[in-house]
């Protein structure tokens, strides 16, 4: 059984695609390790969609936030601030999660 994380389904094109891979989130989802395999389900109506491979998980702060942050999001870094801040009013400490597509088998590499 695969630990499992969910994304608002607006997100899944660009999960599937390859085009986003990181996501940030609070402490309250700070919990995937380096290394995991996780299930990925859609937050509305949890259908599963695909599984990634957590590459790193560190915390990161608002004011650090760059293009390079955005790009990873597939967003511009004033689109990126205002998505956190619609779904974390407030919030300028995160936790960055950095992920590839994999298939959950784990003796892939
Ligand atoms: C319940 C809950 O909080 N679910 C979340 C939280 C965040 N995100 C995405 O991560 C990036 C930065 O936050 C943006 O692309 C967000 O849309 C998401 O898809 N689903």
């Amino acid at each position: 059984m695969y630990r499992k994380l969910t994304f608002f389904s607006r997100f899944v094109p660009d999960i599937l695609a390859g085009r986003k891979t990181i996501t940030l989130r609070d402490e309250a989802e700070s919990w995937p390790r380096i290394g995991e395999t996780l299930d990925v389900h859609t937050f509305e109506d949890d259908r599963w969609f695909c599984r990634i491979c957590v590459e790193d998980v560190h915390p990161i702060e608002l004011a650090a936030l760059d293009d390079t942050h955005a790009r990873q999001e597939n967003m511009t870094l004033a689109e990126l601030k205002d998505v956190l801040a619609g779904i974390y009013p407030g919030r300028d400490a995160f936790w960055l999660i950095r992920f590839k597509l994999c298939s959950g088998d784990d003796s892939q590499p």
